[in-house]
């Protein structure tokens, strides 16, 4: 049996989530609206040589990329929403971008970061690579130009696995690729890889994992796959070529990995992330602590508090998907920005619910009120409801640290959710007028409000 009671695995994350990590363009974190210091994403270059067969990233595959335009881009589009964040001083981490940008446009977007906010010392600088673009001699250049974290996509060490996966290298590209990465990057070299592909079987992924263990530095990101629609993949497995992996082996091949891992000394501090001596990705972790972030690239999002409109609000934005689009509106207007939405108190307080639990520390107190200085955790989810029945069958913990998942709640977070968001919602409306004396955090009123290419 692989479920706990009646709760299944649902350690992916639900759409939703999903999509959170799903963040292109190149991420510049500020800021202070809630007192916290904010963070970075993990943004995109937007072309791929060539599209893996399990991928529904924004990526193009355009062989002649005007990278000079682009770059003049990027950081003509950083510079423009580091002045509408007013985000000066408090940017502490950039995300970095995919290993098919040059190091010098890695180097342009660093600088013009630099140049327009305070870049704290050690500031989190990740690069996402793809072991078929990471030569020594273009790690070297990543290096000097201010990368000093790499994420290197390995996915699989097994070469039947990676051509089904439709990556570019090979297992022993890969393996390559991480010890370059760990030389040039030692104890700051993480990988990505996904579990769960069809065909695989637990013995495989438990060797599989051993081997792993033999090659990875101090952080792994370690995925299931999630079957995109519109993928070849996905494809393949609708039309019955390929078989599709029985959840009750998924949650066993992740319970195996999470054992594995935490008996070699990791820390499991996220749904799918591991960490050893403190080798935790910062900039992972300001983004589930729902901290601000400017997103900037083609379909890149961002979470900030529009400062130059003297606003208080907290706004979603989305830039542009198309690079070629973009780059046309943000050489006429600055930006790309296509959408943005004020979130209001309660889907700010849903991203903090759904993000924060998927760390081991879940929501502290402190973190809460930043977002709901009216109402404590204590007054949402400490009355009799869902987040005391799930306390009481052992995936919840609400105590004087905040609220978090106990580890067997963390891989089902995605069954406990609905319940959590629908506690959330229901005391927030019956509460929130009556309580709320100025608005949640610095949210204008419920209704969110959607403007297009504007500001
Ligand atoms: C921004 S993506 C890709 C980064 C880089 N281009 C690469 O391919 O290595 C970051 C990670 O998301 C994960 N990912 C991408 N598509 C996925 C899917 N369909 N299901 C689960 N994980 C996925 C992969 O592990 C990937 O390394
Ligand atoms: S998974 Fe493949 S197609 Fe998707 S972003 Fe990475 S390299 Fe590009």
């Amino acid at each position: 049996g692989s479920t706990h009671g009646s709760r299944r695995r649902g350690h992916v994350p639900c759409p939703r989530l999903y999509s959170e990590r799903k963040r292109h363009g190149w991420f510049v974190s500020d800021s202070f609206c809630y007192g916290r210091p904010p963070h970075a994403p993990c943004p995109q270059w937007p072309y791929c040589r060539k599209r893996c067969s399990y991928c529904n990233f924004n990526t193009y595959g355009v062989p002649a990329v005007d990278e000079a335009t682009l770059r003049s881009c990027l950081v003509r589009e950083a510079q423009t929403l580091l002045r509408l964040s007013q985000v000066h001083r408090w940017v502490h981490r950039v995300g970095g971008t995919p290993s098919l940008a040059s190091p010098g446009t890695v180097a342009a977007v660093l600088e013009a970061v630099a140049g327009a906010a305070h870049l704290q010392a050690g500031a989190e600088v990740t690069l996402e690579a793809n072991p078929s673009s990471t030569s020594t001699p273009a790690l070297a250049g990543f290096r000097a130009a201010g990368v000093n974290r790499l994420s290197v996509g390995v996915q699989s060490l097994d070469d039947a696995e990676l051509r089904m996966l439709g990556r570019e290298h090979t297992a022993a590209e890969a393996r390559k690729a991480v010890e370059a990465a760990r030389g040039l990057f030692p104890g700051r070299t993480s990988i990505d890889l996904l579990f769960g592909l069809p065909g695989q079987s637990r013995d495989a992924w438990a060797q599989r994992l051993e081997e792993i263990l033999r090659l990875c530095d101090d952080h792994i990101s370690l995925y299931q796959l999630t079957l995109e629609r519109d993928t070849a993949l996905a494809a393949q497995v609708r039309c019955g070529a390929l078989p599709t992996p029985p959840q009750d082996l998924l949650a066993d091949m992740y319970q195996t990995a999470c054992n594995v891992l935490v008996a070699a000394g990791f820390r499991h501090y996220e749904v799918s992330n591991f960490a050893r001596k403190g080798a935790l990705s910062t900039h992972n972790l300001s983004y589930w602590q729902a901290d601000q972030y400017i997103g900037v690239g083609p379909g890149a999002h961002g979470r900030f508090v529009l400062r130059a409109e003297g606003g208080c609000s907290r706004e979603a934005r989305v830039q542009t998907l198309e690079p070629v689009t973009w780059m046309r509106e943000v050489q006429s207007q600055g930006h790309g920005t296509r959408s943005r939405a004020v979130l209001s108190p309660l889907e700010q307080l849903e991203e903090l619910l759904t993000l924060g639990l998927r760390t081991d520390e879940g929501i502290t107190h402190e973190r809460w009120g930043h977002f709901s200085p009216q109402l404590s955790l204590q007054a949402v989810f400490g009355e009799a409801g869902e987040a005391r029945a799930l306390q009481q069958e052992g995936w919840l913990v609400l105590d004087s640290s905040g609220l978090r998942c106990t580890w067997a709640g963390l891989a089902v977070l995605d069954s406990l959710l609905p319940d959590l968001l629908w506690q959330l919602q229901r005391v927030l409306v019956r509460e929130g007028p009556r309580r709320r004396k100025e608005p949640v955090a610095g949210a204008q009123g419920l209704s969110a409000a959607t403007m297009d290419n504007n500001g």
